[in-house]
């Protein structure tokens, strides 16, 4: 197998959906899913690069492994669940610093998921597709609710992120562009998630590629020093 060209993952607290957001996107569609333990990944070609895309668990007891798995990332999609308020705080709580291992200009998605709960949700033309009997998070006939968390609040989010990151808003893409309400269950902007990132994330492949290259030491070219008579290096 390939090395991956560049890696992206997925962090937020448990139960928000980052598995049935990767699962929507890489088999479309929205199966019953167990509480994750520890991480896994996919690997997406993308164009011609393998990009591989981490599932890390919410829990409290894996936590320690988030800053592993983010190691060197190209891009980070930090998850909370719209209808719940507590999960984007605990983005900002317990999960952002989990990315300081991550690639120095790496990207931070904002991603509110389970849209299709809530009054303003997402049309539901792609129900069914896919889907299993439970259902769970709310079947067709389960009763919305209104927003809990506003994009404004996400976008406010991205912007502290940027501060922690002591990054200039004008050298990165703009909060409108990184915050995206999504239902795993309807399918409801998983692609243009998914696709905005990957097409974000080639040039920086390519640089980190250029980068590693003009790093590396050209043998050929190497004249060994010339030696003294007491053995040293002149
Ligand atoms: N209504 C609705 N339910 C969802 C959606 N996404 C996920 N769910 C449900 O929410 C529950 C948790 O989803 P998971 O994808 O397992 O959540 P997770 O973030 O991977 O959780 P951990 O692995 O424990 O960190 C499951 O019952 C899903 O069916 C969505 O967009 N809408
Ligand atoms: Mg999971």
């Amino acid at each position: 197998m390939r090395k991956p060209d560049g890696k992206i993952v997925l962090l937020g607290d448990m139960n928000v959906g980052k598995t049935s957001l990767l699962q929507r996107y890489m088999e479309r569609r929205f199966p019953d899913t167990v509480s994750t333990v520890g991480g896994a990944f996919y690997l997406k070609q993308w164009r011609s690069y393998n990009i591989s895309i981490w599932d890390t668990a919410g829990r409290e007891q894996f936590h320690g492994l988030g800053s592993m798995y983010c190691r060197g990332a190209v891009a980070v999609i930090l998850t909370y669940d719209v209808s719940h308020p507590q999960s984007l705080a605990e983005l900002e709580d317990r999960f952002l610093g989990l990315t300081d291992t991550a690639s120095k200009d790496c990207l931070f998605a904002i991603v509110g998921n389970k849209v299709d709960l809530t009054e303003e949700g997402a049309p539901e033309g792609r129900e069914g597709e896919g889907c299993s009997p439970r259902q769970a998070g709310g079947g067709p006939t389960s009763p919305r609710v209104p927003k809990q968390v506003r994009l404004e609040d996400a976008m406010a989010f991205y912007k502290k992120i940027l501060k922690y990151k002591t990054l200039d808003e004008k050298n990165v893409p703009a909060a409108e562009q990184m915050c995206f309400e999504t239902s795993a269950k309807t399918g409801h902007n998983v692609d243009l998630l998914f696709e905005t990132l990957f097409d974000m994330v080639v040039p920086m492949i390519l640089r980190q590629r250029a980068e590693e290259l003009s790093q590396t030491v050209d043998i050929t070219s190497y004249k060994p020093p010339k030696r003294t008579r007491s053995g040293c290096c002149a």
